[in-house]
């Protein structure tokens, strides 16, 4: 387990708790950015147009046909879809829910105990954003992050042993998570004309893709129209498992559209594209954009699920059978880390004229 550490900044829960009724400045958005931030619970944007993919009928020749388009399609025109019928059995995600749900409500000193130390490299564990851009904006969420999959590479050291059962629980949820993502790359690779396992293959394959859980807490805010939870931002991983308490918040951004709110649908999975999925696609699959409202009534609680190529082992780059001709590569070679740290460079050198390239 982490030693104790001294936050850089205060958790946000205590910032929230402590009655004040304006926040602080560092969390103030520009006003670039404010002109269409709204309560999260008092939002008339809709959700509608955003896929949903029942997985349910995979099993026949039909329905796995159907569900590669409807993959394909959701993938390209927005890079985020619904999933339900994923096969992750509910009351697994609701014992997941409770045990994160759990270590949350957990008092704040009891959390420290697993306190991040970013300086040093220690990544995992409970924290909350540091102001990594040169606009040095906070979010109004603090978060439990760390590696669960594959098991052998988890530090259980550092997971939380209260609620009794949060490592039993989120190991589990993580063995069937993984076991989706294989379905979701072998429907992304067919419906790029691809080999069923290339996708999955390009990106670490079975031994080294790996996946981070961060479980975001977003506590009440006072001045919803003012913060975000979480700043717009395309997801580094190859694709993002989104699930969620119930409280509305996410949001993605479409063209034509604008910034559209997830529809809360009963027992889905959220999943986003990631800029390595849109890397090796040579972009025909979407990394999307998106950012978290908050609210002056609910606490939200999210777990995103990043499946992630190792750092160094592979290179991403767009598979030559994607570039088709007369097309150019669209993204030079890089590995994981090297994409981290470009997005790192450009989020510090360009953040200050708000745009959206933090790193998540
Ligand atoms: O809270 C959410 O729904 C999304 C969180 C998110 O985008 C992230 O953790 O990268
Ligand atoms: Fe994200």
């Amino acid at each position: 387990m982490a030693t104790k550490t001294i936050p850089p900044t205060p958790r946000v829960e205590i910032l929230a708790n402590s009655g004040l009724s304006s926040i602080p400045a560092e969390f103030v958005r520009a006003d670039s950015e404010r002109v269409d931030i709204v309560d999260a619970l008092n939002n008339g944007t809709s959700g509608h147009g955003i896929p949903i993919v029942d997985l349910g009928a995979l099993s026949s020749e039909e329905g796995l046909r159907r569900c590669v388009e409807e993959v394909r399609a959701a993938a390209e025109e927005w890079g985020v879809m619904l999933l339900v019928n994923h096969g992750v059995p509910e009351e697994l995600i609701e014992r997941l829910k409770a045990s994160g749900k759990g270590f949350f409500d957990l008092p704040v000193e009891a959390k420290e105990k697993y306190a991040n130390d970013q300086s040093s490299g220690q990544i995992q564990g409970y924290g909350s954003k540091l102001a990594n851009n040169a606009n040095g904006k906070l979010e109004w969420q603090d978060y439990f992050f760390h590696l669960v999959y594959p098991p052998e590479k988890a530090d259980l050291a550092i997971w939380p042993t209260e609620p009794a059962d949060y490592i039993a629980t989120t190991a589990t949820f993580a063995e069937e998570l993984r076991i989706l993502a294989t379905k979701m790359f072998f429907l992304l690779s067919l419906g790029l004309g691809l080999d069923e396992n290339k996708l999955e293959a390009e990106l670490g394959g079975k031994d080294d893709l790996l996946l981070q859980l961060k479980i975001n807490y977003y506590p009440r805010c006072p001045q919803p129209e003012l913060a975000l939870g979480v700043e717009a931002h395309t997801d580094v991983s190859s694709l993002s498992f989104i699930l969620h308490d119930g409280v509305p918040g996410l949001q993605v951004f479409k063209n034509g559209f604008g910034w559209v709110t997830a529809p809360l649908v009963p027992n889905s999975i959220i999943v986003h594209v990631g800029d390595s999925l849109e890397i090796i696609t040579n972009g025909k699959y979407h990394s999307v954009l998106h950012r978290g409202l908050v609210n002056k009534e609910n606490i939200r609680i999210s777990w995103a699920v990043f499946c992630e190529p190792p750092r160094e082992k592979v290179v991403l780059r767009p598979l030559p059978e994607l570039v088709g001709e007369g097309e150019v590569a669209r993204f030079e070679p890089r590995t994981f880390a090297e994409h981290l740290e470009r997005k790192l460079f450009k989020a510090r050198v360009a953040g200050s004229e708000g745009k959206p390239v933090c790193v998540d």
